[in-house]
């Protein structure tokens, strides 16, 4: 009720067992707080939260216009209502290695159990457009140094990306990879990753976890989370798939109640009331005021 009991503690020493299971860690993206309890429903290891996500929630391309304060907001207001751990994209931390360092403590203050920070240039961009610049390895890893030295939960997890693959190919991405680890990221996100062959090349070069970003309509091949355990991969994120589902389904019902002037045929593909506040846990807030939940159909 109200919140979420575990503490942002217990969540973070959840993350860092699942990294240390050698078992896939499946982050499906929470497009919003209530999202985040449906995932915990089913048997998911954690939640994602999407840069994409909120910039397109806000009306806005994934191109850098997001603060920190916006990010940390929503970072907030879902970690708060789960007891999954939650990632979130810290996109390339927000300016220099000193708001790096910031970033990373907002975050921890939040309640996040990691985040990821991405050697993009600013402003940064969706990892799937063409086109992307990368800053130099040595001032990526001034980066990561400063957002691990920032740190105060030392079960918090840093995230390091590279967005590399694309402008500079796999070998430089690797290379990087190898070099952001030594810095003292927990965890390696090769941004666009072709397919299998590419997972394997950066398992056999890279001996901290790795996370593989499952986004639809990219560049990367969508393997199974079975595959994806076989080839070694530690976390797999869906960032964008719960959006994707949500704005197919507004899209098509907004169009059939213009067809059909009524919502009549959308009703057995909605959720419920009453799942909506099973969801909720309405029966639960009972405790303070008899009076708060009275539903019957
Ligand atoms: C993972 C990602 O950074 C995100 O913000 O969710 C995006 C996802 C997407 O645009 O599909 C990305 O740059 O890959
Ligand atoms: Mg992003």
């Amino acid at each position: 009720m109200l919140h979420a009991l575990a503490t942002p503690q217990e969540k973070r020493r959840r993350f860092r067992a699942g990294l240390e299971s050698g078992r896939l860690q499946r982050l499906p993206g929470a497009f919003s707080p209530l999202v985040a309890m449906q995932i915990e429903t089913l048997d998911f290891e954690g939640v994602y939260i999407s840069g994409a996500v909120l910039s397109a929630d806000l009306g806005l391309p994934d191109i850098g216009l997001t603060t920190l304060t916006e990010v940390a907001q929503r970072g907030h207001q879902i970690a708060r209502v789960t007891n999954l751990p939650a990632l979130i994209d810290a996109d390339t931390g927000f300016g220099e290695p000193m708001n790096a360092a910031r970033t990373i403590q907002v975050l921890e203050e939040v309640g996040l159990a990691g985040c990821h920070l991405e050697d993009q240039v600013n402003p940064k961009r969706c990892g799937h457009l063409d086109n992307k610049a990368v800053v130099p390895t040595a001032e990526m890893v001034r980066r990561i140094k400063a957002a691990v030295l920032a740190r105060r939960d030392p079960d918090f997890v840093i995230c390091a990306r590279t967005d590399a693959r694309a402008g500079e190919g796999l070998e430089s991405a690797i290379a990087r990879a190898q070099a952001y680890a030594d810095a003292g990221a927990d965890l390696i996100f090769a941004e666009a990753l072709a397919d299998e062959r590419e997972f394997e090349a950066f398992r056999r070069a890279v001996s901290v976890p790795l996370l593989a970003n499952m986004t639809e309509f990219g560049k990367s091949k969508l393997l199974s989370a079975a595959t994806l355990q076989d080839l070694g991969i530690n976390v797999v994120i869906y960032p964008v798939t719960t959006l994707r589902l949500a704005m197919g389904a507004v899209a098509g019902g907004l169009a059939t109640i213009q067809d059909e002037g009524t919502q009549e045929s959308l009703l057995e593909r909605m959720q419920h009331r009453r799942d909506l506040y099973a969801l909720l846990g309405y029966e639960d807030y009972g405790v303070f005021d008899k009076n708060v939940f009275n539903f019957k159909l």
